[in-house]
């Protein structure tokens, strides 16, 4: 299949922004949610983190080459508080209607490193291009087990851009057959709908487990948009819902939109996914943002600087509008941005990490950034060495904190509002760069508790309805 030019994508993406841009000036979506993910202490969580890692994708034991070590460096040089850990269903359910446990304990045995570091974890059942055995030598896709892998004969070329093998006959198939469009396979999102009442059954008293992310980046093969969307993948993430709320309770559940047309900003289509717990319903959103020319290799400056630009603003309005769906009438539903990411060498690629933690600070989203893996689009060198996106993550934020409203997060001062404090009991955690905050912080509007030089951690004690404005 021959590629299609960048300029004829491109060409492309000006009409979605501009049609974004008429969609979008009739403004039907809130400036920000201010519904959170919440710590077993109540408070309102803000995710700054990774997703961690790619290389589970095509590891033998599903798990990522990611130690203990490798984590306290990165909570020593950036303050995370997050990770959006890769599982798979290949290492969930490796052999039909058989659930690896040792799998999970190893998964947990991971989360508790996180856990004793004052983390959250979102455990991310992660695929692209369905699974590794769409071809012989199993190094496209990954994710779906070999034995939910279903091609019928057509044929998967793998090309330059590995996007493309999404439109391969043999990968459409897969997911075809998988989302049953076929008819010839109804068990496997029964299987899928088990795997994950097993995860949930293993880590439904893990307070460090904060959510389920259900599908990394779904794709709906022939099934496209809204056919798709308000179709099989809202009905599958219902199904899975239902099954998780069987056995945890307290767990969120995240749903993705499509990623082909979302990440780059166009509309989704989900509908509300029901939440049958006792108390406030705990579903979430965790849409993925990559606009089409930074896709395309262009930087974030020249003519592409205005595109991509234009994106973000579509993209934000998108997922306050999806959120607000998912929220049922309730206000917007917490949201994480569960990937961005970029070659940090391409040109304007500080700007537009800036531009994104800005815009999820204004929208009132967390953050996992792609990937923790090393090389160019991460924090560190395959030698260790750390890179410049360690410094371009480090900004004051607010990592848990009880009533969270809004936040605004600039170098040298961190300011934010709270509404009733009573769930969280007054408390309040937030990150300050140990490098700029030398010193005990300035504490306008609260009371501080405790200030950890080293971490940059400082905890305090918030009145309802205040504003707390900190400086060096
Ligand atoms: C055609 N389709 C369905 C498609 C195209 C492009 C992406 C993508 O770039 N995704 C962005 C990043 N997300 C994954 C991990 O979740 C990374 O491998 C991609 O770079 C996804 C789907």
């Amino acid at each position: 299949m021959r590629s299609p030019s960048r300029w004829q994508l491109t060409g492309a993406l000006v009409i979605i922004v501009a049609v974004g841009a008429a969609a979008s000036s009739t403004r039907v979506a809130p400036e920000a949610t201010t519904q959170f993910i919440t710590d077993a202490a109540g408070r309102d969580l803000v995710q700054h983190g990774f997703s961690t890692a790619g290389s589970a994708k095509g590891s033998p034991d599903g798990l990522p080459d990611f130690t203990v070590q490798d984590l306290d460096r990165e909570h020593v040089d950036m303050g995370t508080n997050f990770v959006r850990f890769l599982i798979s269903w290949r290492a969930v359910e490796p052999e039909k209607g058989v659930i690896d446990e040792g799998y999970l304990d190893a998964v947990e045995e991971r989360v508790g490193w996180y856990a004793d570091r004052g983390y959250h974890v979102m455990l991310d059942m992660h695929q692209d291009l369905w699974g590794s055995a769409i071809t012989p030598s199993g190094t496209s896709g990954n994710g779906a087990p070999a034995w939910a892998t279903h091609l019928d004969e057509l044929p998967v070329e793998v090309g330059d851009m590995w996007e493309l093998v999404y439109l391969e006959p043999g990968t459409i198939r897969a997911f075809d057959n998988f989302w049953n469009t076929t008819g010839a396979h109804p068990e496997l999102t029964d299987h899928y709908v088990s795997a994950w009442k097993a995860v949930a059954e293993h880590f439904a008293d893990n307070d460090a487990v904060v959510a389920y992310d259900l599908m990394n980046e779904p794709y709906g093969g022939t099934l496209q948009g809204v056919a798709f969307e308000s179709g099989p993948l809202t009905t599958l993430y219902q199904r899975a819902t239902d099954a998780i709320r069987e056995v945890d309770q307290s767990t969120w559940v995240c749903v993705e939109p499509q990623a082909f047309g979302f990440n780059w900003g166009l509309p989704s289509a989900l509908g509300a996914i029901d939440d049958a717990r006792d108390g406030d319903p705990r579903i979430a959103f965790c849409p993925h943002l990559y606009p089409l020319p930074m896709d395309l290799g262009e930087g974030f400056a020249g003519s592409s600087k205005g595109l991509v630009e234009g994106t973000v603003t579509q993209w934000t309005f998108n997922v306050l509008r999806t959120a607000e769906v998912l929220g049922k009438g309730e206000g917007a539903v917490p949201v994480i941005l569960g990937e961005f990411g970029l070659d940090t060498t391409s040109e304007g690629a500080e700007e537009y990490v800036r531009l994104v933690y800005e815009t999820a600070d204004a929208a009132g989203m967390g953050v996992a950034y792609w990937s923790r893996d090393a090389g160019s689009w991460g924090p560190y060198e395959t030698d260790g060495t750390a890179r410049t996106l360690v410094d371009w993550l480090v900004r004051p934020y607010p990592r848990a904190v009880a009533g969270l409203q809004s936040w605004e997060s600039e170098p040298k001062k961190l300011t934010f509002t709270v509404g009733d404090v009573d769930a969280g009991k007054g408390s309040a955690e937030v990150y300050l760069p140990p490098t700029v905050f030398t010193a005990k912080p300035k504490v306008d509007g609260g009371q501080v508790r405790s200030w950890d030089a080293a971490s940059g951690i400082l905890t305090l004690t918030v009145p309802t309805d205040a504003t707390v404005t900190i400086t060096p």
